[in-house]
């Protein structure tokens, strides 16, 4: 290959990768920035690996027909239930592990909270991280 042909490869390499390298850095950045308010070692996979294990986490035998009434008396850091989508969790020992903090689902206990949590993340799948946690479906009577 002469040398002008080599020069030409060379520049269009060069010209091909830039941009690519250029939106990673970014992307590194941006994902650094994002700040992660869980607790220290309460980590997404730890949580998963004792969802996994089957621990019964909702704090109730078998699940019931929760009420609204029923709902609001599990208001507490100690006793955190949490309705999203038509369903009661109890969400005390996951709290911990929410990536955006405790205090966001302390906030939200004992109410209906699925319209923040759609707005939040409607693509969240909190059927299967919760599956430990379910305490029953929500009613209103
Ligand atoms: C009740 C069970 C909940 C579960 C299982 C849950 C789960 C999660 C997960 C897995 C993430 C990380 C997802 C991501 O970065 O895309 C997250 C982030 C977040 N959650 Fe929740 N969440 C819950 C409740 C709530 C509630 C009630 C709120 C109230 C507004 C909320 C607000 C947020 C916010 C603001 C973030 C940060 C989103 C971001 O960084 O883009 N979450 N949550």
């Amino acid at each position: 290959m002469s040398s002008f042909l080599k020069l030409l490869f060379s520049k269009q390499e060069a010209t091909k990768e830039e941009p690519a390298r250029a939106g990673e850095e970014k992307q590194i950045k941006r994902k650094s920035k994002k700040k992660q308010k869980n607790d220290p070692g309460c980590t997404q996979e730890k949580w998963d690996a004792l969802v996994e294990s089957g621990e019964n986490l909702s704090g109730v035998a078998e699940p019931f027909k929760v009420s609204m009434e029923e709902l609001k008396k599990h208001n507490t850091k100690d006793d955190c239930w949490i309705a999203v989508r038509g369903k009661v969790y109890n969400v005390t020992a996951y709290a911990p592990y929410h990536p955006d903090g405790a205090k966001k689902i302390f906030k939200h206990s004992g109410i209906d909270a699925t319209k923040q949590y759609m707005k939040a993340h409607a693509d969240v799948n909190e059927e299967e991280m919760l599956r430990t946690c379910y305490v029953g479906p929500l009613v209103d009577h």
